[in-house]
């Protein structure tokens, strides 16, 4: 059986991750990519579908854990009778090692350990050959894999898993290695895994270092950076939504995807919380990253590619694997990368609007102050290489914005016109208009201007209920959604805009449960997404209203809503992408960017709004002079 979702912390090497349960399983491990087929995927499954568990032979009296520091070093410390034993997990943060760390070291007393590895390649399908190498290391092989597992314990095979069993006394620690190569390469050879800990630490150690956030809630909003930090894709500046497939949104529902891809929407948020907190070099290579993915036809741009800018992602079920707690099915690969999503248009424009004015600011070192202390930009080489590609995005918006869509929510119900949409295409239309107009480039500025007026025009008129004083899910709906809440921070509205105040009213009234917020009704006909109903509390809209209350004036609200959500971060910091009221759990997919993305803004609005200036994200992205015109 896996754990509760909220009882696995994360541990990463920029390339792929690990989750790690309470009780010593690593239970979820793709190697070498994020979204290459696990070699551990209990997670969604149970021990036979492998797992890595290292673990006292004796009852565990107590868990405690942590990270070291500001890293993704893992320490769980597991007390028996007999004394405590720490297990320190880490992944190798170097290019090309693909190594998981697991040092088993005794702090007080005796303790009998056993390591159980079930190496089971393609998500659970292939029982691979093991055979041992040396006295120190055994080897998996199927097909194209193969890993290495070393240490200095005795180990032996039975019962289709390799064993080893030992005793650490108080001082005294034993190490073990995982490592993945090509199957046709040879074995490697055996490392110094207590130095490769201390290295990784003070990877992570430095990386941090050069975080500027000085705001409130210091901790949380760290380790959501470093969390973020753990789903970019090192070798291209890819940025995965979250580390896992399939766990579900609703326990037992078929609401499972796949999210070990990089989204537009996901990725650029996450890039604009990492610049805004000092992290100049993820930016770039996001930038980077994205100008390789989208090149061609800006009609064909779409709203998710893999972590290298793969664009097939083809979505199939893997029938041999239960689900998490039997939620199935269990899906690979995303059939949402066909979908058209007007929202992305606004969020890429908006997201190379806010690095060029980064740029700006950092050439006028007069403006550090007003922008926000300690700002870096990306690199600059006195260009916006991006622009031609933003025009070009805007070629396509002049007709494109009139098009229905699957939204932010990617319905599988057919396609409307969605005002979160609409909205999204109005910033694009904005932050280009703004490139011409505060950063003189060049462009149709009296075109693009008429354009992202009447898109406003047009919102305010058919996506607003003046009966029920709230605008609506889509055009002629009486549904709401709670990515209405948008609106303020994106600039559309400001956020004590009677019509906005009147939304934010509707969205307390209709799709809060619990103090949560759910992102719209569901129905059991599947009416909008084409799913039966059903689904926990959507985080990060409720980190939204939360910025509204901060933008609204209503500050201690926006606290206490705040509060609230810092409080269902798990023992190690991490969130989730839902979280169930009625159960009291975490549910989808885990760690997820879009909610740890959202923490981190609603940290830094909510500094600046008890600091009595608060700024949506809309207002943050001016240029000198610009600030609060
Ligand atoms: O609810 C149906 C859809 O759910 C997933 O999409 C969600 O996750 C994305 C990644 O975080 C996010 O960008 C999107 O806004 C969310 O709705 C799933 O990936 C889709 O395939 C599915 O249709």
């Amino acid at each position: 059986m896996p754990s509760l979702i909220e009882d696995y912390a994360l541990i990463g090497d920029t390339h792929s991750a690990a989750l790690v349960s309470r009780n010593g399983s690593i239970d979820w491990l793709c190697l070498p990519r994020f979204d290459s087929p696990a070699c551990f995927a209990a997670l969604l499954g149970d021990d036979e579908s492998g797992h890595w568990k290292i673990a006292p032979v004796e009852p565990v009296l107590g868990v405690s854990r942590r990270y070291r520091g500001d890293t993704l070093v893992l320490e769980t410390d597991m007390t028996t009778a007999s004394g405590t034993v720490r297990i320190v997990d880490a992944m190798f943060p170097r290019a090309g090692a693909h190594v998981v760390l697991r040092l088993v070291e005794c702090l007080q007393g005796a303790v009998r350990m056993r390591s159980e590895t079930r190496f089971r390649f393609d998500y659970g399908s292939i029982v691979p050959w093991v055979r041992r190498l040396d006295e120190h290391s055994v080897a998996a092989i199927a097909g194209p894999d193969s890993v290495t597992l070393w240490t200095t314990a005795p180990m032996e095979g039975h019962d289709m898993a390799t064993y080893a069993e030992f005793s650490v006394s108080a001082g005294q620690s034993v190490p073990f290695s995982l490592t993945w190569r090509p199957s046709h390469e040879p074995a490697p050879a055996p490392q110094d895994i207590r130095r490769m800990i201390s290295q990784t630490e003070a990877w992570w150690s430095d990386w941090m270092a050069g975080c500027t956030y000085d705001g409130q809630w210091q901790p949380a909003v760290r380790r959501s950076l470093i969390t973020l930090k753990a789903l970019t894709y090192a070798p291209t500046g890819g940025i995965v939504a979250a580390v896992t497939t399939s766990l579900p949104e609703h326990i037992g529902g078929v609401r499972n995807w796949d999210y070990r891809y990089c989204w537009l929407r996901d990725a650029t948020i996450t890039l604009l919380a990492l610049l805004d907190a000092g992290f100049t070099s993820e930016a770039t290579a996001w930038r980077e990253w994205l100008l390789r993915a989208v090149a061609g036809d800006p009609s064909r741009v779409q709203i998710m590619y893999g972590v290298a800018g793969e664009r097939r992602l083809p979505e199939y079920e893997v029938p041999w694997l239960p689900g998490y707690e039997n939620s199935s099915p269990v899906r690979v690969g995303n059939a949402a990368v066909d979908q058209f999503q007007l929202d992305v248009y606004g969020e890429v424009l908006d997201a190379l609007h806010v690095a060029r004015v980064a740029v700006a600011n950092r050439r006028n070192g007069a403006a550090r102050d007003l922008f926000h202390a300690g700002i870096h930009a990306p690199e600059d080489n006195g260009r916006d290489d991006s622009w031609p590609l933003q025009t070009k995005l805007m070629d396509f918006l002049e007709t494109g914005w009139r098009k229905s869509d699957e939204g932010i929510w990617e319905v599988r119900g057919p396609r409307r016109h969605f005002v979160h949409s609409k909205v999204m295409a109005w910033v694009a239309a904005d932050r280009a208009v703004r490139g011409i107009v505060e950063s003189g480039l060049p462009g149709p500025v009296e075109r693009w201007s008429a354009l992202r007026d009447e898109i406003h025009r047009e919102v305010c008129a058919r996506g607003f209920d003046s009966e029920r004083n709230t605008f609506t899910q889509y055009y002629g709906s009486k549904e709401l959604d709670a990515a209405l809440l948008y609106m303020s921070l994106v600039g559309f509205l400001p956020a004590t805009d009677p019509r906005v105040v009147g939304t934010v009213a509707a969205i307390e009234r209709e799709l809060m449960e619990d103090g949560f917020v759910l992102r719209y009704p569901t129905a059991e006909d599947g009416a909008v997404d084409g799913l039966p109903a059903g689904e926990g509390a959507f985080l990060a809209c409720t980190f939204w209203l939360a910025d509204n209350y901060a933008l609204s004036g209503r500050v201690h609200e926006a606290q206490e809503l705040f509060e609230r959500l810092l409080a269902l971060r798990n023992d190690v910091g991490l969130l989730a992408e839902e979280y169930d009221p009625k159960l009291g759990r975490m549910t989808g997919n885990f760690p997820q960017a879009f909610s740890h993305v959202p923490l981190v803004n609603t940290a830094r609005t909510l500094t600046e709004a008890l600091r009595g200036r608060p700024r949506s994200r809309a207002d943050r992205a001016h240029p000198p002079g610009h600030f609060f015109g």
